[in-house]
């Protein structure tokens, strides 16, 4: 069983997922001289920006200038565009870390902007995959109500996203369910080569699809039950009350 750490709002997940996360930057930096972070897009940032940019304390024991941050999944959008998880990035973290003197701020790996729009994805997909790092100190998730996380969507159309044995590590996600249509996604070997996977979902809009990967029995066919069932032993998921409530998930809490 994954540890579903619990919360009763938005502001204690955010710090104790800032806690989380400066617990892996530490070990990483006890490993080598680098944090190799990917995030995800969507609620996730405003997670990341509560805990981790608005509190001066936890701001201050991150040591940015060593973060290398990667997107495990982006829209092939140019990256001022509002649907760019780069660009959300930037507006959540980026931009509000320069507003404070002294803070050196992460290096960070977006796509090509130059190959967008030019039918060019499978190319965009793969010179992503040449800036990846052997291997990830941390991958931070998000869970769609349809149970995708990165760009990795159920279903029969999607399932050539899922190969295990795929030697690509970012793939190119066409005819998304979910807009825009093209995206590039890491795959489950690059989500496999991770230290750590920690999922965050709050709000009562993820508990259905919750009750179907959180319990005993979980639904595979989502990826992101997939992700959690098959790399249990490196999975954490954070999540408030109402994304959980009347589900039989035990509660735990995360100790720093
Ligand atoms: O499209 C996406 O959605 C998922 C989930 O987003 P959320 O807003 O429901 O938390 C996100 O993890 C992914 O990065 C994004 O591209």
């Amino acid at each position: 069983m994954v540890p579903v750490y619990t919360h009763d709002d938005s502001a204690a997940l955010s710090r104790d997922l800032a806690l989380y996360i400066l617990a892996q930057q530490d070990q990483a930096l006890q490993r080598g001289d680098r944090f190799n972070i990917a995030v995800s897009g969507g609620s996730l940032l405003k997670a990341l920006r509560a805990g981790l940019v608005d509190d001066a304390e936890l701001r201050a024991r991150a040591n940015w200038a060593r973060w290398h941050v990667f997107f495990c999944d982006e829209r092939i959008v140019p990256l001022e565009h509002a649907d760019s998880n780069y660009g959300a990035f930037k507006a959540q973290v980026l931009d509000p870390l320069l507003q404070h003197d002294g803070v050196l701020g992460p290096t960070c790996y977006a796509i090509n902007e130059s190959l967008v729009g030019l039918g060019e994805n499978d190319r965009l997909a793969a010179e992503y995959e040449s800036l990846l790092p052997a291997q990830f100190d941390l991958i931070l998730l998000g869970c769609g109500p349809d149970g995708h996380t990165c760009s990795l969507f159920p279903g029969d159309t999607h399932s050539y996203l899922l190969d295990p044995h795929t030697e690509r590590r970012v793939a190119w996600c066409h005819s998304s369910p979910k807009p825009p249509a093209d995206r590039i996604t890491f795959t489950l070997p690059t989500l496999a080569s991770a230290h750590a996977l920690c999922f965050v979902a709050e709000g009562a809009s993820k508990q259905p699809v919750l009750q179907r990967i959180l319990q005993s029995s979980p639904d595979i066919s989502l990826p992101a039950a997939l992700v959690t069932d098959r790399f249990a032993q490196r999975v954490s998921w954070f999540v408030d009350r109402s994304a959980v409530h009347d589900l039989s998930v035990p509660a735990a809490t995360y100790h720093h």
